[in-house]
Parts: structure tokens; C-alpha cells; sequence
């Protein structure tokens, strides 16, 4: 494992895990906000995610409400790329796209707005779980037209069945829950 997401990994390992109806579901800065993620966390998650992407063929990072955001923040920040963030609430804009989100555990709609036709994107997120979230947002991309480099995820649940996706998604680290702790996979 690259040396600079150890505290990360640390963390993860103790964080704490709960059910929601029957999906074994962590708790943790990098995918809930809480408990309180370390700055230097954030701030290896984002270099992280720097050196495995060349931001130069990047006109816009895309990251989905709510637990893409901070990502998506510390990236824009470190990088000058612009961000914009995939929202569950509707602007009624005449070229928003509507897609259906559909999680292990929930689903809601998803709304893009802000990317065009030959923007070349970055898609991140938090986790890559059933990859509902991944599929839905890419299918928005694709409908507006937009160029899609790299798909990034912190985290990917190797224990959730995400066959499904139909794109290469690289990831941080790759996690699994086992005994009621979270795993780290080398
Ligand atoms: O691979 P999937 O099964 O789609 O799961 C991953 C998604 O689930 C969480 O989002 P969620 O919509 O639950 O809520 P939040 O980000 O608003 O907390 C997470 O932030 C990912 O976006
Ligand atoms: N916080 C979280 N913990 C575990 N699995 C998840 N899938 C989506 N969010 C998650």
C-alpha cells in the first residue's frame, strides 16, 4: 500500500460498523463525514488521487452529493480543476439530466447540471459499493456528451457484488467487512 494512505487505512480498521438493513455499513470520515476526518487524511486521499490521474486531460471533476464532495473539494483545490457536484434536488434547468440512483441500500434521483458537450471528466467518489451511484452518474455524462478520462473512488467494497459496472474504476484502497471490522486488502 502506498505509505501515505496508512493513516487512512488506520483509521478505517477502527471504524465503527453498522447494519442497515442487512448491509454491513461503516462509519467513517471519508464516507459519512464522521467521526472527524483528519486534514492530512483528506489531504492524502486527494494526492492520491493526483498521481493516479493526469489532470492535464481534465476540464471538470464531477462528484456525487454528499460524500463525494469533500473529495471533490480537496481535489479542485489542490489541482485548479473545477468542480461540480451531482445533486439529489432538481433545478428545473432546461438541460438538467435526470437519472435514477439505486444503492445497496437505498435509491434517489440524481441531477447534473454544470457539464457540457466534450468536457473531459474526472468522476470521484467515496466508495464503490454496487456501483449504482457510478452507473447512474455515468449515464448522465453520457447523455450530456461529456468525455469521461478516469472514474476514482477512495474506497471499493471487494465484498458487494458490483458486477454490473461497466467501466474501469481505480480506487485508493480496496476494503471489505469481515467480523464487524473493516479489512484493508494489500
Ligand atoms: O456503489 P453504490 O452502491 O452506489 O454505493 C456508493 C454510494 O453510496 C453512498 O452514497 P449515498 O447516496 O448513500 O449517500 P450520501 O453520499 O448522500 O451519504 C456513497 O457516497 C456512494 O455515492
Ligand atoms: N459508508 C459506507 N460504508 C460502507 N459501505 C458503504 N456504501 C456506501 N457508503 C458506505
Amino acid at each position: 500500500m502506498d505509505s501515505t494512505l496508512e493513516p487512512l487505512a488506520r483509521s478505517l480498521r477502527q471504524a465503527p460498523v453498522v447494519d442497515r438493513d442487512g448491509y454491513e455499513y461503516f462509519v467513517h470520515g471519508v464516507t459519512d463525514g464522521i467521526p472527524p476526518v483528519e486534514p492530512a487524511v483528506l489531504s492524502a486521499v486527494a494526492d492520491g488521487i493526483s498521481e493516479r490521474v493526469d489532470l492535464e486531460a481534465v476540464d471538470k471533476i464531477v462528484a456525487p452529493e454528499a460524500m463525494g464532495i469533500h473529495h471533490g473539494t480537496a481535489l479542485s483545490i489542490a489541482t485548479d480543476v473545477p468542480l461540480v457536484v451531482v445533486r439529489k434536488r432538481s433545478y428545473g434547468f432546461p438541460e438538467e439530466v435526470a437519472v435514477h440512483q439505486e444503492t445497496s441500500y437505498g435509491e434517489s434521483e440524481l441531477y447534473l447540471n454544470g457539464v457540457d458537450a466534450g468536457d473531459r471528466v474526472l468522476l470521484v467518489d467515496d466508495v464503490l459499493s454496487s456501483g449504482g451511484t457510478i452507473e447512474a452518474v455515468c449515464d448522465a455524462l453520457e447523455a450530456v456528451e461529456a468525455e469521461l478520462v478516469d472514474i476514482v473512488v477512495v474506497l471499493r467494497r471487494v465484498d458487494v457484488d458490483h458486477a454490473d459496472v461497466s467501466r474501469d474504476v481505480t480506487s485508493l484502497l480496496d476494503v471489505r467487512v469481515r467480523d464487524g471490522k473493516v479489512e484493508i486488502l494489500e
